[in-house]
């Protein structure tokens, strides 16, 4: 089970008996250059041994704006996308080159900085929903009671308190507020999809990572997330992929279209 949490959220368990880093993660800020700069990406290849999967890429983002990254399937997307949270750390045949700078509390952070230890903390502010929903054996409730436990300490009313608010945000609450104590896993996959968002909402991240959230979902319940992905660029900086032409065209702000994990 545990092994299952540290898989899929950011714990701080790993690193609970650890030695304080010396550095936070701000203390690795630099001044912004812009005030609506999100990211920027410089001369960023990532290798799974010695094949690059994403191939010095530049890029500049901006806060509060939808950035879709397409291409073809193997184009680099995913790696890339991982990239923005260090996820692709997690692969031992993986390295990285070039540099991320990231907003983070309104400064701009070189995630590559990072030690190991920050790395939970990054990736509560730059949260990730999956392709396919990844819940977390139990309860609907017990998926979002058990990461705010494990990841932020956080407990009794205020945890229910962040319960109410995800669900609500994900546009779920009104469908599972009267059978919390259900199995997660017997959700629709739309509701599975959102209850992993409002997993991630739980922590209230700055930055959401979505890969493909509406891959294999109806029409009708894609139409549903994409209007609700929308509405969360109000609060919140996206990046994601899709396959998907016209969903695309349909929420991008910003478009990256990977080719060989070029930009093109
Ligand atoms: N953990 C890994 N180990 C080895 N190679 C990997 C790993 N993850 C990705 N790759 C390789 O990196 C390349 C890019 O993969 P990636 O998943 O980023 O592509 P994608 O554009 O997201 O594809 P899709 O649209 O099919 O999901 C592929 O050739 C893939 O095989």
């Amino acid at each position: 089970m545990q092994t299952v949490i540290n898989k899929l959220i950011p714990s701080k368990l790993s690193s609970a008996n650890s030695v304080k880093p010396k550095k936070s993660i701000i203390s690795l800020a630099v001044p912004r250059s812009a005030s609506d700069t999100l990211a920027n990406v410089s001369n960023l290849s990532i290798y799974f041994d010695e094949v690059a999967a994403v191939n010095n890429v530049n890029l500049a983002l901006k806060t509060n704006q939808i950035h879709v990254l397409c291409g073809a399937s193997g184009s680099g997307k995913t790696t890339l996308l991982r990239a923005f949270n260090r996820l692709n750390d997690e692969f031992d045949n993986c390295h990285t080159q070039g540099e991320i700078a990231l907003d983070i509390r309104g400064e701009l952070v070189s995630i590559n900085d990072l030690t190991a230890k920050q790395l939970p903390k990054l990736r509560r502010r730059v949260g990730m929903v999956f392709q396919h929903p990844m819940l977390l054996p139990g309860t609907i409730a017990d998926n979002l009671l058990l990461p705010l436990n494990v990841s932020c300490n956080i407990k009794g009313s205020e945890a229910q308190q962040r319960l109410e608010k995800s669900l609500k945000q994900a546009a779920l609450w009104d469908e599972v507020k009267a059978r919390l104590n259900a199995p997660a896993a017997s959700l629709s996959g739309g509701q599975q999809q959102r209850l992993c968002l409002a997993r991630t909402l739980a922590l209230e991240p700055e930055i959401l990572l979505l890969d493909e959230p509406t891959a294999s979902l109806d029409p009708a319940t894609t139409e549903e997330i994409e209007q609700l992905i929308l509405q969360l660029k109000r609060d919140y900086s996206i990046i994601m992929v899709s396959h998907s032409k016209q969903q695309t065209q349909r929420l991008a702000d910003s478009i990256s279209y990977l080719e060989h994990g070029r930009l093109v």
